[in-house]
């Protein structure tokens, strides 16, 4: 893998949109094409310019404008970093329980002939070269049904182009995998003619949708019709019927989800989504991967795993109550919640799982001594941060492996639970509660568990929401709960529910 920095060879222009040298793009294609001859195999090519920060969702709507296919959106406004892709250079795609293993060595196999540009060294960091964004599903032993077609088991995608910024830089990578018949030069004149399109769109563009937006009729969300999947009732008897398998020791914690399918007369407004979510959900990762017409997306709270030079973070993340209508109100439920036995059962299933799976990875694991309140929206969380430093060799991608799912999301001990959830939650819950997230290179990525999210497609979408359920879990709470977690995107949605 070749990685070079070449400050000053391209630049950005006064508009910060990345000027390009069409030559330079030749030459680095032809010496690709040459690699991929020699290895009888396309080489990676992938070349990261500096950009100015811009909106996030500023470029995922430019990105929806320049017509390159399917779009990839991944950020959290709190720490102002942000993933916003479009198109495909390639694809991994992978099937059954070795799915992330496979897509991890697919992954490094791509890198190892790679030509890697970083035309100047003051980039975003962690996020600057290829980078994948991608996901996984929740089990692999559900059936796969229609309803998530084109979400396989496992998917990274790398991006035609990505904008990734931080705090106070942004680039924008470009990537393609070039094979030893292609014509570099009509390459590079694509790639060259992109660049240019979304320099004039920056460049004249920004204002002109800028503006189109405040002129904009303020759109009235349209008339949502709501139904469950399960009735209330069902979903509350198999709670019920959960917790006596608890009771009776078939396992000690699962957690069951429901789904509620939403339509509109008009499409749903994937980017006004987006944006509502950003700005509701400061804390939370907010995402959408397209495929075709469907959008996987949302905001979850919950990180399954950072990587940043070999240093790990994670989160336990589970036992919830309602946000309080006063701050009188809202401190006692924080307090309730702190001291709820159950919810402290709940959540520490997670913090010893997690414990247990890091212990293997890393070479020194730190747990926070006491689970804190994570305050979002419309409900309050226990969180325990967990940090370890990864063992030489070991990546992002095994760390899933070992974690996925946690006992917030699957149950305790898992395999009993997972099995339970195959038979009685009746739902494919496909992306929804996987891994969702990207990986670039050195072992630093970033994965969330994918809750708070659903499927939207057109004037439908799918949304879902889980409880974990424990022997002293009472259905009406529970179904209550998840109330509270589906409002994130029937609101995200354009909902005033
Ligand atoms: C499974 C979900 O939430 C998990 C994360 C936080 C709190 C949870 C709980 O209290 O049950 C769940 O474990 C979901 O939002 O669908």
């Amino acid at each position: 893998m070749d990685i070079t920095f070449t400050d000053n060879a391209y630049n950005t222009n006064h508009s910060g949109s990345p000027l390009y040298d069409r030559d330079h793009l030749v030459t680095t294609f032809q010496q690709a094409r040459e690699r991929a001859h020699q290895l009888e195999r396309p080489i990676l090519v992938s070349i990261t310019l500096p950009m100015i920060v811009h909106d996030p969702q500023l470029l995922f709507t430019i990105f929806q404008h320049l017509d390159l296919g399917n779009r990839f959106f991944w950020a959290r406004s709190a720490d102002k970093r942000a993933l916003v892709g479009v198109g495909e250079a390639m694809t991994i795609e992978t099937t059954g329980s070795e799915r992330v293993t496979t897509a991890a060595a697919a992954w490094r196999e791509l890198r190892q002939h790679a030509i890697i540009e970083k035309i100047s060294s003051n980039l975003p960091p962690y996020t600057s070269g290829p980078v994948l964004l991608g996901g996984f599903t929740f089990d692999t032993l559900t059936p796969h049904t229609a309803l998530w077609e084109g979400f396989p088991a496992g998917l990274l995608i790398l991006p035609f182009l990505l904008f990734h910024s931080d705090e106070d830089k942004a680039a924008l990578t470009i990537n393609a995998l070039i094979g030893a018949d292609d014509d570099v030069e009509q390459r590079a004149d694509q790639v060259a003619k992109t660049l240019q399109r979304l320099a004039l769109v920056l460049q004249n563009g920004i204002d002109q949708l800028a503006a189109e937006d405040g002129a904009a009729v303020e759109k009235k969300p349209g008339e949502m019709v709501v139904h469950d999947m399960l009735s209330a009732e069902q979903w509350k008897e198999q709670v019920a019927q959960a917790v006596k398998k608890i009771r009776s020791g078939a396992f000690e914690k699962v957690v069951l989800a429901r789904g509620v399918q939403v339509e509109q007369e008009d499409e749903f407004d994937v980017d006004d989504t987006l944006q509502r979510l950003s700005q509701s959900y400061p804390s939370a990762y907010v995402f959408a991967i397209q495929r075709g017409t469907r959008y996987f997306m949302g905001a979850t709270p919950e990180r399954l795993v950072c990587s940043e030079d070999g240093q790990i973070q994670t989160m336990a993340l589970a036992g919830s109550a309602p946000r309080g209508a006063s701050e009188e109100e809202d401190h006692r439920f924080g307090e309730e919640l702190l001291k709820s036995e159950k919810n402290q059962g709940e959540h520490h299933f997670v913090v010893t799982t997690i414990h247990d799976a890091l212990y293997s990875l890393c070479s020194r694991v730190w747990v926070a001594d006491a689970p804190r309140l994570l305050k979002l929206k419309n409900i309050q969380h226990l969180e325990t941060p967990i940090m370890g430093n990864l063992k030489p060799g070991h990546s992002i991608l095994e760390a899933i492996e070992d974690l996925h799912p946690t006992p917030a999301v699957g149950g305790y001990p898992r395999l009993p639970a997972l099995a339970a959830i195959r038979e009685d939650e009746h739902l494919d819950r496909g992306w929804y509660a996987g891994p969702i997230g990207w990986i670039g290179t050195g072992g630093n990525g970033e994965f969330a568990v994918a809750l708070r999210s659903g499927l939207v497609d057109g004037q439908r979408a799918t949304l879902f929401a889980g409880c974990g359920i424990v022997a002293d879990s009472d259905p009406e709470s529970e179904y209550q709960e998840s109330c509270l977690k589906l409002q994130v995107m029937l609101r995200g949605l354009g909902g005033d529910m």
